[in-house]
């Protein structure tokens, strides 16, 4: 049986003999190891104490906009057990993961996608082309619709009953943490709510597959930035890929359990004037592992208007359009320079 789909299967020719220690046996708790001994310098920031770390949250945004959160409240037991839900559901065939999500009028509550993240509003790949190249597999959710979804297995099953706990917190902490940041940006928005919609949450379950040639055969998702007000990702704490641009330079965001990354995506940077920035990041595959994450985006109300001086007044569904049009048209995402006052000068 054969579980990635067909364009991700010449990896599979590429892998890795374990590694051997001095004494001659394989030591697949090596890599873990040196992951785990070295800390990144992302910020990190206590969501219990959040109003003593205004300060240090407002730095993160405007120097980084990535930084770890910790004491988030979401129980470990949840986090591991959507990581070993994901496994299961990924090692399915991929034909059966294919039909897993159609039927039932269901297919803008849940979608399986393969080879590239770009996704139209109704979750199905955006042109098949040559950007669709990503060595990436996934399953998007929406969690506004997640209880119409009546999957037929039950591993999916089970994946949405967490899914709609998991969901519940994010909507918390995504909320705490864009009240925050509106107070220390003292923005005068009219209707807050509307600018971070909870309703338009989407989730997105990803496979990485390992190669041993890691270097040579391609990005799990090419540099990017995210198009969300924030995003919030639980990683697999064995496995790093993530890696963030900052200062010119690609420093890889290390894998370390019971922690979340969260990142101000394109919306946030507009509202905030570019005082917090929606910066670059990108995934690797592994040479040996596999890697799942599992990562949240937040919307604003599509209809609401995103009002500053650096940019046009747009709404997010003027924004989503332009974005999935210049992907149709030329492959790449453009973003917010579209939308920029002086874009003609
Ligand atoms: O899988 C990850 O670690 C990040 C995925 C990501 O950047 C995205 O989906 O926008
Ligand atoms: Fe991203």
């Amino acid at each position: 049986m054969e579980s990635l789909p067909p364009s991700l299967r010449h990896l599979n020719h590429h892998q890795a003999p374990p590694t051997i220690t001095h004494n001659g046996n394989s030591n697949p708790t090596k890599d873990k190891e040196k992951d785990q001994e070295e800390y990144d310098e992302v910020p990190i920031i206590d969501l219990q104490r959040l109003s003593h770390e205004k300060s240090k949250l407002d730095e993160a945004c405007k120097e980084w906009g990535f930084f770890r959160l910790v004491n988030h409240g979401i129980p470990l037991t949840l986090l591991d057990q959507l990581q070993d839900q994901a496994k299961q559901i990924f090692s399915l065939s991929f034909e059966t993961k294919q039909a897993s999500c159609n039927g039932n009028g269901t297919e803008r509550a849940a979608s399986y996608f393969w080879g590239t993240p770009a996704l139209t509003t109704s979750g199905t790949a955006l042109t098949s082309g040559p950007q669709n190249t990503h060595l990436v597999e996934g399953f998007s959710f929406s969690l506004g619709q997640i209880s119409l979804f009546q999957p037929q297995l039950s591993e999916l099953e089970s994946f949405r009953v967490l899914l709609a706990e998991y969901g519940k917190h994010l909507s918390r902490i995504a909320t705490t943490l864009f009240e925050s940041l509106v107070k220390s940006l003292n923005l005068n928005l009219l209707e807050p709510s509307s600018y971070l919609d909870e309703n338009t949450g989407n989730v997105r379950v990803y496979r990485y597959p390992s190669c041993s040639d890691s270097n040579n055969v391609g990005w799990g998702i090419n540099e990017h930035t995210d198009s969300s007000v924030l995003s919030i990702l639980s990683q697999d704490d064995q496995v790093s890929g993530l890696e963030v641009l900052k200062d010119h330079k690609w420093v890889t965001v290390k894998p370390i359990p019971n922690t979340l990354i969260v990142n101000i995506g394109d919306m946030m940077q507009a509202l905030s004037d570019d005082m917090y920035k929606s910066v670059f990041h990108r995934v690797k595959i592994n040479n040996t592992k596999e890697r799942i994450s599992i990562c949240y985006f937040v919307f604003p109300n599509e209809d609401v208007k995103i009002e500053s001086s650096k940019y046009k007044p747009f709404t997010y569904n003027e924004f989503r359009a332009q974005v999935q049009k210049d992907i149709k048209e030329t492959g790449h995402k453009v973003g917010l320079s579209r939308f920029q006052r002086n874009e003609d000068i």
